[in-house]
């Protein structure tokens, strides 16, 4: 199978220090792949370089690469708008705008020159149901996303994410601000949509790791010390720190 993403001895450091080192990782498209390791280790660092996020924080450097679709992403003719609208991100904490729900959805497809109402309504309507979200609100389309529960906004955003078409989403811990009920949605959500996306999610809940992804891996600073089926990875980790840190002896 061709890879979906492909690192390359991918380093970056933050000023003098080196936060990512020698990184190698391929990712299967159509799976998800969790990140896991202890604080610190690098893992938001390799998310954010899939989308070159990290490009906005002064003092970063990289060298290596990251490949997607067999197409280095930090070759300097590389058009980040068009990057970031094929590789979508969702963070931490839900993050919807102060505006509507529809205008939440909207806004991507909006920016990238569609303009119908028609065809906005469509999209509003298929991203919402695809992001389970649209029984829910279908009666309030019109009213502030700032009125949702924190679940209901984290799907909101993954709705504005699908949007703008893309291929890749990032996750970054996407569950850790949710209750219990709201996290096994999202997560039935990502176990959902990888059947039409390739997904990669940072998680510290190793339970959340072993129910959605396929493949793990596992992350201490800085570098990548396993990958694995996410099974085999749990159940019969090959390096002794994989097993420690699944054991909960650190972290
Ligand atoms: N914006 C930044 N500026 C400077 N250093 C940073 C920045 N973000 C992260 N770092 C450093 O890079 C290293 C890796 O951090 P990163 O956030 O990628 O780890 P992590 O594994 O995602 O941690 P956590 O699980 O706590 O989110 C750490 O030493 C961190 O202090």
């Amino acid at each position: 199978m061709t890879d979906k993403i492909s690192i390359e001895d991918f380093d970056l450091y933050y000023g003098e220090n080196q936060a990512l080192k020698k990184i190698r990782l391929n990712i299967i498209p159509n799976q998800v792949t969790a990140f896991i390791g202890p604080s610190g280790c690098g893992k938001s660092t390799l998310l954010r370089s899939m989308n070159r996020m990290n490009d906005m924080i002064p003092g970063v450097h990289t060298s290596g690469r990251i490949a997607i679709d067999g197409k280095n992403i930090y070759d300097r003719e590389t058009d980040l708008v068009q990057l970031r609208k094929n590789v979508g991100m969702v963070f931490q904490q839900p993050n919807p705008f102060p505006i509507s729900i529809y205008d939440n959805v909207a806004y991507g497809p909006r920016i990238h020159g569609i303009k119908t109402k028609k065809k906005l309504d469509e999209i509003v309507e298929r991203t919402l149901k695809q992001a389970n979200l649209w029984d829910e609100v279908k009666d309030r389309l019109h009213l502030s996303a700032m009125g949702l529960s924190g679940g209901q906004q984290q799907r909101l955003v993954i709705a504005r994410v699908l949007a703008v078409e893309p291929d890749v989403i990032l996750m970054d811990e996407p569950a850790s601000a949710l209750d219990p009920i709201s996290t096994e949605r999202l997560e039935e959500l990502v176990i959902q949509l990888k059947k039409d996306y390739t997904i990669v999610i940072v998680t510290h809940n190793m339970q959340q790791a072993a129910r959605v992804s396929d493949k793990t891996v596992f992350f201490l600073n800085g570098e990548i010390i396993e990958v694995n089926d996410t099974e085999q990875l749990f159940t019969h980790p090959e390096d002794q720190r994989t097993e420690q840190y699944i054991s909960g002896q650190f972290g």
